[in-house]
């Protein structure tokens, strides 16, 4: 293998762009809104999404770190609702050796999803009951997925201990992220959980939550 004549000026040491980067966010975002204890988060998100104004739509509920990062360190599992929000953690930062789970691919959820008339990764969310109990929850990608995990709770199933509920785009995703947010004060069920309202999000920035609260350094 041969290397190709470098035509152009760029920074190509790994460990140097993430320095350069962090320190970047902190130049430009407003992070002085931010809980002192969510502020890693808040620049892994940004990181992960290449936005510094996210910081702006950023919720995060007062407990969400502590909630998250003592299930992490007891070994909870993370529960995702796609594999790409499941390849973008990074094992090594992950305190205890977390199995990470994505049912997407089980053989009862194209069946599932056809009966109940809805999507696969909704239908996926369904198989997560047996572990979801003190579970740390990473949605990137479904809204639908967002709203079924809400309705599973809300129909007296296990509570995870925190949710990362970030899905993307223009269907569904906005509502679902505002269900999520005012979970607590509609149904009396605290749920610390971290979103972003309208229609940002995606599977890269629920890893990089998840990345960010799996362990401080960065
Ligand atoms: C409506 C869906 C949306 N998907 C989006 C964006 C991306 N999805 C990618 C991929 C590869 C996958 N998306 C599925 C989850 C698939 N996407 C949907 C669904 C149709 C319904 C979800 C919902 O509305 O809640 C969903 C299929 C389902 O039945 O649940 C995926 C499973 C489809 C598949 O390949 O089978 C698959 C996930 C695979 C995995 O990781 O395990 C994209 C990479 C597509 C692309 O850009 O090429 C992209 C990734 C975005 C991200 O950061 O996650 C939207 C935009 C989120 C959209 C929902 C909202 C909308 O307004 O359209």
């Amino acid at each position: 293998m041969r290397r190709p004549r470098k035509a152009y000026t760029y920074v190509d040491d790994g460990p140097a762009i993430y320095v350069d980067s962090f320190a970047t966010i902190r130049r430009e975002a407003r992070l002085d809104g931010v809980p002192t204890d969510a502020e890693k988060l808040a620049v892994r998100m940004i990181h992960g999404s290449g936005q510094v104004d996210l910081v702006d739509d950023l919720v995060i509920h007062p407990e969400l770190v502590s909630a998250a990062r003592t299930a992490l360190m007891l070994g909870a599992p993370i529960l995702t609702d796609a594999r790409m929000v499941a390849m973008g953690i990074t094992a090594g930062r992950l305190p205890a050796d977390n199995p990470v789970h994505c049912f997407l691919t089980d053989p009862q959820v194209p069946d599932l999803a056809t009966t109940w008339g809805t999507t696969r990764t909704a239908a996926a969310v369904s198989l997560w009951e047996p572990l979801l109990d003190g579970a740390v929850v990473a949605i990137g990608n479904a809204p639908t997925a967002l709203f079924h995990l809400l309705e599973m709770i809300l129909d007296g199933g296990p509570r995870p201990a925190a949710v990362v509920g970030c899905p993307v785009g223009f269907i569904g995703a906005a509502e679902s992220k505002e269900a999520l947010a005012s979970f607590g004060t509609d149904h009396g069920i605290d749920l610390p959980f971290v979103t972003v309202r309208g229609r940002r999000g995606g599977s890269a920035m629920a890893s990089s939550a998840i990345n960010a609260l799996a362990q401080e350094a960065e």
